[in-house]
């Protein structure tokens, strides 16, 4: 089985190769793209991308636990307190001082968060809650199982070490002691030990603020397509996707083709306080394709202008500002393709690796998954395929032409195909899908 459209296939291949001269391997190198753009290799837009992102200055900010869910932390999480912050009885039974037999404390038990206990005397044994505090002089914890009361006296079933079941205040950490590092990212995980260790507020990096402007006169926001018209398929995607990539989105705003569309294009790149623009259609060198001539009217630093990957090879990434006194507002804008199949592309090859490295966070580690089937490759450009994982291989989808969401609606991943393909059983790099596994807390 080969799950790919063949016919679509050979239609790319037949136009790449009429539109674009060969450059070796199409993974690094750069070559002549559409409407004249030089393509950067697929690995290497992602570089870019990421060393865009790296280099502007990080914000800090100071926010309520729940909030810093999926954010990275600005400084090091020290211990605020011992952990335990006292001697802490690790099991329900008994806590005893010195050896058995033990005469049992009349008068109750020592429960979790009751106040200090009176101190044991040699041969002394209380009742005690997992959590309670240990009273003084208490030599040992035996739990309830291993132990019988016989009137007044109690008596262990095994031999008792001194310590046992009894955590002692500090174990974890001291106070003051790093427990995670600057650049971390927040987890539940995060959220559960700084709260253990006394944190109400955490120092984190903001999530970088994306404003999203769909550009198109074809597009509709409701009912069915008619006339020539097709639904808005992005703006509905975009946001929760990108929210899903550690990002806060600001706004989605329409913008028509028209002059007046160019000119709020215009003043959104040179003027909006996100740290991102991201735009969609308008990336080719259609009459009113104006994303290029904006950029350049705004004096915008293209860093990746085409990328020689399949779907989405008009993709852009620029920066305008340079974060100097003069220019202080340092702003990326992301030029996804109108295809919205493209558009996926275009968000997991520059917006992906950009909003991370501005949200602080590290890489993602790349992993490998055989793909099930020989793989068809576009003869010098990467391809993104929507697959499904299983067990044991990534399963290609159909339905991944550049305008189709079918295949990625139901994908857990894209992989990675690299020029002229891939045979089955070949390891490809897997792309994951930030809802599908290893994605934010948002
Ligand atoms: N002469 C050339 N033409 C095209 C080239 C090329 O190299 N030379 N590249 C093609 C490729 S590849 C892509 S991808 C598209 C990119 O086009 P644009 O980014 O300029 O996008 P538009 O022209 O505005 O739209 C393309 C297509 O996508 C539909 N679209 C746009 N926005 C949406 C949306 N929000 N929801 C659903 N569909 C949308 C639009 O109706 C068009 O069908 O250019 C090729 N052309
Ligand atoms: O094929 Mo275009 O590369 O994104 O649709």
């Amino acid at each position: 089985m080969t799950p790919t459209n063949s016919a679509e296939q050979a239609l790319d291949e037949a136009l790449a190769l009429v539109s674009r001269a060969p450059e070796g391997g199409g993974g690094g190198g750069t070559g002549g793209g559409a409407g004249g753009h030089r393509a950067a290799g697929w690995q290497r837009a992602r570089d870019i991308a990421a060393h865009a992102g790296s280099t502007v200055r990080a914000r800090t900010h100071r926010v309520p636990l729940a909030d810093a869910l999926g954010e990275v932390l600005a400084t090091p999480l020290d211990a605020l307190t011992d952990l335990p912050s006292f001697d802490t009885s690790a099991m329900d039974g008994w806590a005893v001082a010195g050896p058995g037999p033990w005469s049992v404390r009349s008068g109750g038990s020592v429960l979790a968060g009751s106040e200090r206990p009176e101190p044991l005397t040699d041969g002394e044994a209380v009742r005690i809650a997992t959590g309670a505090r240990i009273p003084a002089d208490a030599t040992a914890v035996i739990r309830s199982e291993h132990c019988r009361e016989a009137g007044t006296q109690l008596f262990a079933d095994r031999p008792v070490l001194t310590g046992q079941d009894i955590r002692p205040r500090g174990q974890e950490c001291r106070s003051g002691d790093l427990l995670l590092p600057a650049g971390s990212l927040v987890t539940p995980a995060v959220l559960g030990l700084a709260a253990a260790a006394g944190y109400d507020e955490l120092t984190t990096r903001p999530r970088p603020r994306v404003e999203i402007l769909v550009l198109g006169d074809e597009l509709l926001t409701e009912g069915r397509p008619h006339e020539g018209l097709v639904r808005d398929a992005l703006s509905p995607m975009l946001g929760p996707w990108i929210g899903r990539l550690g990002a806060e989105v600001i706004g989605t705003r329409r913008l028509g083709d028209d002059p007046a569309g160019a000119a709020a294009l215009l003043e959104a790149v040179t003027t909006s306080t996100a740290d991102v623009l991201i735009t969609t259609g308008g990336t080719a060198s259609g009459p009113v394709d104006h994303v290029h001539p904006v950029l350049r009217e705004a004096g915008a630093d293209l860093l990746v202008d085409g990328v020689a990957v399949r779907p989405g090879h008009p993709m852009l990434l620029a920066r305008t500002g340079s974060g100097t006194p003069d220019e202080p507002a340092v702003r990326h804008v992301v030029g996804l393709p109108g295809n919205p199949l493209a558009a996926v592309s275009g968000l997991l090859t520059l917006a992906e690796p950009l909003l991370r490295a501005l949200a602080g966070r590290r890489r993602r580690p790349r992993y490998t998954a055989p793909v099930q089937g020989d793989v068809p490759g576009h003869p010098y450009d990467t391809r993104l395929v929507p697959v499904l994982l299983s067990d044991e291989h990534a399963v290609p989808l159909r339905y991944h032409g550049p305008a189709m969401l079918r295949g990625v609606a139901a994908a857990d991943a894209l992989a990675v195909v690299p020029p002229k393909g891939a045979r089955s059983g070949q390891e490809l790099e897997i792309l994951d899908l930030p809802w599908a596994s290893g994605g934010c807390f948002t």
